[in-house]
């Protein structure tokens, strides 16, 4: 049931008509209200028979999740400035758009999710041809779930020529379906192929690294490698994200879909979170396995606390990330030394930042700086990217780039898109990458990989 404070929505639309026909172009309308509690997965599965263009975000850390379907307006730039470029469409928008909202909360009315993918320099775009450079879209419907309450944003670019009797009646039926519509049983399907790509002439490509950082061509830099995936049938979104959410505490769950095709993961790195002026952001590096119990657990948290090529391979990263921050912010609070981030396959090297962002900065000004930091390209940051480029067997596409969501109240949030996967109806490609320094041992770069690949893998038909 919608708890309705706002004019009636025949009001609005016909409201709209006539400012769309004033202005000679298509007005934006977004209406928040807050409905009954309802379960995301259950709406985004629902929205399937709405529109194939889905996207989902569920927080690491609080209780907060967003589910969107459809898109009323969609901004995209491939450009080498693409986040300022993305940030001024956005005023633009925020400015012309019809606001009703009385609620005021996070994550509600205005807001866009999306991507970016990793390199912009990279020509070739196959598998990710659904997936441009860039791509942040306002949803027809967004589903916000903030701790105990639910609210649904409808977004409409109402037309000169529109009806508003024939856009009434298609947002009350699209409603009746996502908030009420009957939910299908979704399963996932049996994996029938399982293939890793080139083990060992990633493992050479590491050797190699290893040798061109020695001889000071650059300090550090990430090398994914992927594993191929075959199923019996199609790979539902909606089981994934259910399974991913069961599965992954401590992690960001995401999915983006687009042309058909889908993009989602299980990140714990955050890239940037800004409430207000309010930034932070983490340092994820440096990566050991979990104990097959506590005594053992403990022991490989301390190892891995007290190893220097762990610690080489995080510090780089607090270094990076220190510079950025402290550019275009004030108060900026980073411990000297970092604790251990248990997942439910590995632990990493965590340092947490946080910053008061200085007046004029935003989020996506924070993002451009930051990307890629040093966990997922190297450092220096343009020498790894082409190093990346010109050496990685793989296109990383929209793989360790950033994804997430900003709302029109200064809020938002961004985590980098690894432990991860593309999938394409019945195949799935999925990503990892790991650190490379001068001490690092191909074999033992290949296993941590390996590892990374678990929580992916396990939800995609078992080890
Ligand atoms: C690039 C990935 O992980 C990064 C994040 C945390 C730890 C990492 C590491 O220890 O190598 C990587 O820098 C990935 O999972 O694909
Ligand atoms: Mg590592």
């Amino acid at each position: 049931m919608l708890h309705t404070k706002i004019p009636q929505i025949d009001e609005i639309v016909e409201e709209a008509i006539n400012q769309a026909t004033l202005q000679g172009e298509p007005q934006l309308v977004c209406i928040v209200n807050q409905i009954d509690r309802t379960d995301s997965i259950a709406f985004l599965d629902r929205a399937n028979k709405i529109d194939k263009h889905r996207m989902f975000w569920r927080s690491a850390d609080e209780a907060f999740v967003l589910a969107g379907v459809g898109s009323a307006q969609r901004i995209q730039s491939a450009d080498q400035h693409r986040f300022n470029e993305v940030e001024s469409v956005w005023n633009d928008i925020q400015e012309k758009a019809k606001v009703y909202d009385s609620i005021n909360e996070k994550g509600t009315g205005l807001v866009a999710l999306g991507g970016f993918s990793f390199d912009t320099q990279q020509v070739n775009r196959s598998p990710w041809e659904a997936f441009p450079d860039n791509q942040m879209t306002i949803p027809m419907y967004l589903l916000t779930n903030k701790d105990e309450k639910s609210y649904l944003t409808t977004n409409i670019l109402v037309l000169e020529e529109d009806h508003a009797q024939q856009i009434i009646h298609q947002i009350k039926s699209d409603q009746q379906q996502l908030l009420n519509g009957i939910r299908e049983e979704v399963n996932l399907p049996h994996r029938s192929n399982t293939e890793e790509i080139s083990p060992d002439k990633w493992k050479v490509s590491v050797e190699k690294a290893t040798e061109d950082i020695k001889n000071g061509e650059l300090e550090k830099v990430v090398l994914a490698r992927e594993i191929r995936l075959k199923f019996s049938r199609e790979v539902e979104l909606a089981a994934v994200i259910e399974n991913l959410s069961n599965t992954q505490d401590n992690s960001y769950i995401f999915a983006i879909e687009s042309g058909g095709d889908y993009f989602v993961g299980a990140t714990p790195e955050r890239l940037a979170r800004v409430d207000n002026q309010e930034l932070v952001s983490t340092c994820l590096a440096g990566t050991a396995p979990r104990g097959r119990n506590d005594e053992e657990d403990q022991k490989l948290g301390q190892t891995l606390l007290q190893d220097p090529k762990n610690r080489q391979e995080h510090d780089f990263v607090v270094q990076m990330i220190r510079e950025a921050v402290e550019a275009c912010c004030l108060d900026v609070e980073i411990p000297k030394s970092p604790v251990v981030y248990p997942l439910s396959n590995l632990q990493h090297l965590y340092t947490p930042v946080t910053a008061t962002l200085e007046q004029g900065y935003t989020l996506l000004d924070v993002v451009g700086r930051l990307h890629p930091t040093p966990a997922l390209g190297g450092m220096p940051q343009k020498k790894s990217v082409d190093y990346i480029r010109s050496h990685e067997v793989l296109n990383r596409g929209w793989y360790a780039g950033p994804v997430g969501w900003f709302d029109g109240k200064n809020n938002g949030e961004f985590a980098v898109a690894i432990r991860s996967a593309l999938i394409q109806k019945n195949e799935a490609s999925l990503f990892a990458g790991c650190g490379v320094v001068e001490d690092s041992d191909p074999e033992a770069e290949y296993q941590e990989t390996g590892v990374k690949f678990k929580p992916m893998l396990s939800v995609l038909g078992g080890y």
